[in-house]
């Protein structure tokens, strides 16, 4: 199933500066590795924000929810989620 996934991040106020950079190279590690298995489709930055706009192609709700909350930067984020059906004029 494809869903539409758009991601902001909130950066906490209450963490050293390291420590949320550190964050961040986990969950840029994490992307990487979720794009190379095919399940993370697309990872666009939303311009002007620090959010992001994506593509994830996995098997169900639950698959995305455990791929979604394992993210190193999911408590500084929100997070809206659309789920895709495909458009019956879509060749
Ligand atoms: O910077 C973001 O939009 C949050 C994020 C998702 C994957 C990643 O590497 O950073």
């Amino acid at each position: 199933m494809l869903y539409h996934v758009r991601m902001e991040v909130h950066p906490p106020t209450h963490l050293p500066p390291a420590e949320f950079d550190r964050l961040k190279a986990e969950e840029k590690a994490q992307a990487q590795a979720l794009q190379e298995s095919g399940r993370w489709v697309h990872l666009w930055r939303i311009a002007g924000q620090y959010a992001n706009i994506s593509v994830f192609d996995v098997a169900d709700h639950d698959e995305l929810h455990a791929i979604l909350s394992s993210l190193p930067l999911f408590p500084f984020m929100s997070v809206a989620v659309t789920p895709l059906a495909r458009h019956p004029s879509a060749i």
